[in-house]
């Protein structure tokens, strides 16, 4: 499985530019799309799903430029949309068993197929009750399923976990990791933690750029040994902000520990402290920080 993306902008109607020149390449393995809400996330997989056009630039999968033969990809496509339409009256066997008809699908394999996914996201015991019922997790858990239900190849899936409790977060992320293999998964999150234990590579966007596409062993690299804490009287903690990249605070007695990178190579505090560095640090640096950081790095 291979998707190509070169050169891609989209700009809306009212000259709101959502994507600049996004170019990657991805083959198989799960690609999370990290970035905070408007980056501009559900544009490219509303671009890669065939929903809309780009302003510029080409998508290829597999060799084919999807743009101008879309057919192609759709037939082998499973796409959630953030806001994912459910038919109330149907109970979720009705409504898996109607879109599997859209699809071409019918008969017992079918019938099997639609039990077994039924079973993955846990919905069996309430496969005949009315959608209507459900809270926001059971809803987007029949949303994960509809997208599994031909077998895709593609897969995209837009802020799949939001509405889901810890528990089904952990669930979805496992049938994630047994899915991959031969195909090409694609998700998208402002959650870290929801994409970095399952993510092959990952692609972060800020203000429609896409800033990095790594492994995130390397994107962690980026930050490894700049990461530190610091107790800070409240009195410091202005100044203090003022002049180090917080990644953030917690309050403690008496003042804050602050979590922050330093990069200069010189002690930021008298209380500096090494950390580990995690992903997130690495994401909020890229994301928050790093026009600000890069003048001293
Ligand atoms: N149909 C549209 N018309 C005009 N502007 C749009 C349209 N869709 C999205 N935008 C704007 O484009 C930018 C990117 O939006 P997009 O929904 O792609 O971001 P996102 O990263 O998916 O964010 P979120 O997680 O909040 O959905 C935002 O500023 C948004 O307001």
């Amino acid at each position: 499985m291979r998707l190509s993306i070169k050169n891609i902008s989209k700009e809306y109607a009212g000259g709101k530019l959502a994507l600049r020149n996004i170019s990657l390449e991805q083959q198989n393995g799960i690609l999370g799309l990290l970035g905070p809400n408007g980056a501009g996330k559900s544009s490219l997989m509303r671009i890669l799903a065939t929903i809309t056009q780009p302003t510029a630039g080409s998508v290829h999968w597999e060799g084919i430029d999807i743009l101008k033969n879309p057919n192609a990809l759709r037939r082998v496509l499973g796409y959630l949309p953030q806001d994912f339409g459910v038919y109330p009256n149907l109970s979720p066997q009705e409504f898996l068993t109607y879109l599997a008809a859209i699809k071409g699908m019918s008969g017992r394999a079918t019938r099997q197929r639609i039990e077994a996914l039924l079973e993955e996201v846990n919905l069996t015991e309430v496969r005949h009750q009315p959608i209507r019922t459900f809270s926001g997790g059971m809803r987007q858990r029949i949303g994960i399923a509809q997208v599994l239900l031909n077998d895709p190849r593609l897969i995209i899936m837009d802020e799949p976990t939001v509405g889901l409790d810890p528990e089904e977060r952990v669930r979805f992320r496992n049938l994630l990791s047994q899915l991959s293999g031969e195909r090409l998964v694609i998700l998208s999150s402002h959650i870290v933690s929801d994409i970095e234990t399952i993510a092959s590579s990952i692609a972060i966007i800020n203000g429609g750029s896409l800033l990095q596409h790594n492994y995130p062993h390397e994107i962690l690299q980026g930050v490894e040994g700049k990461v530190y804490e610091a107790l800070l009287e409240e009195a410091e903690l202005k100044d203090f902000a003022s002049r180090q990249q917080i990644i953030h605070t917690m309050r403690r007695q008496g003042g804050w520990m602050a979590r922050y990178l330093n990069a200069s190579g010189l002690p930021a505090h008298s209380t500096e402290t090494p950390v580990r560095a995690t992903l997130e640090d690495a994401y909020l640096w890229q994301v928050s920080h790093k026009a600000k950081a890069s003048a001293y790095v």
